[in-house]
């Protein structure tokens, strides 16, 4: 299926799924490397990370732990506008090595939100593995970002956790946003 169509937006085929466990298969044996006889706690960040995570966590041998957050916006009653809350963040991760894992890293705005409320609790460390990036997009560096799976253009992408209004997150492919050639007039 090189083609789809979501609603009122057609896609077309970027990543096939093939690529993708081989390159999660890369990125578990790295961090089996790096942690070993370490104990991480993977949180992923909801809805887009889920079936990311669930690939990625079958590549883990080491010792591990998983959670899950959810990062959502509001109107809150600030005048400043817009707040984000983070849902489900566990409070006990003093000293310990966490891996945030997400599906894609566009601006980095989630991300470096996410970070500074993590920091709070002063862990061991904290990494980042996305499976997107979206390195033009980027606002500011993260170092935190250690494990990415691959780099794109700044198109819209679908599928594998991605949604597009909500729908596409069951594709197992990845899509873009299919390029309008103008016609010629
Ligand atoms: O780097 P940024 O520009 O901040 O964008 C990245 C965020 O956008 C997506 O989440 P989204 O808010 O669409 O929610 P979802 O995961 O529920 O789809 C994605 O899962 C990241 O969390
Ligand atoms: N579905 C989807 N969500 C995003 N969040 C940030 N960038 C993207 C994207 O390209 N696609």
């Amino acid at each position: 299926m090189n083609k789809i169509q979501i609603e009122d937006r057609e896609f077309e085929i970027l990543i096939e799924n093939d690529n993708i466990c081989k390159r999660t298969r890369l990125i578990g044996i790295q961090i089996n490397l790096d942690y070993e006889n370490r104990c991480p706690l993977f949180i992923g960040v909801l809805n887009g990370s889920f079936m990311f995570m669930g690939d990625l966590l079958k590549e883990i041998t080491v010792s591990c732990e998983v959670a899950f957050i959810q990062v959502s916006s509001y109107s809150g009653a600030k005048s400043s506008g817009k707040v984000k809350e983070i849902l489900g963040l566990p409070d006990d991760i003093h000293n310990r090595d966490i891996i945030i894992v997400e599906d894609i890293v566009d601006t980095g705005l989630t991300l470096s939100h996410i970070l500074k409320e993590l920091y709070k609790q002063k862990p061991a460390s904290v990494k980042v593995c996305s499976l997107l990036l979206k390195p033009a997009a980027l606002k500011e560096p993260l170092e935190e970002l250690e494990y990415v799976g691959f780099e794109l253009a700044n198109d819209f992408v679908v599928g594998y956790g991605l949604d597009y209004n909500g729908l596409g997150r069951n594709l197992n492919d990845i899509y873009r946003t299919k390029t309008v050639v103008p016609s010629a007039s």
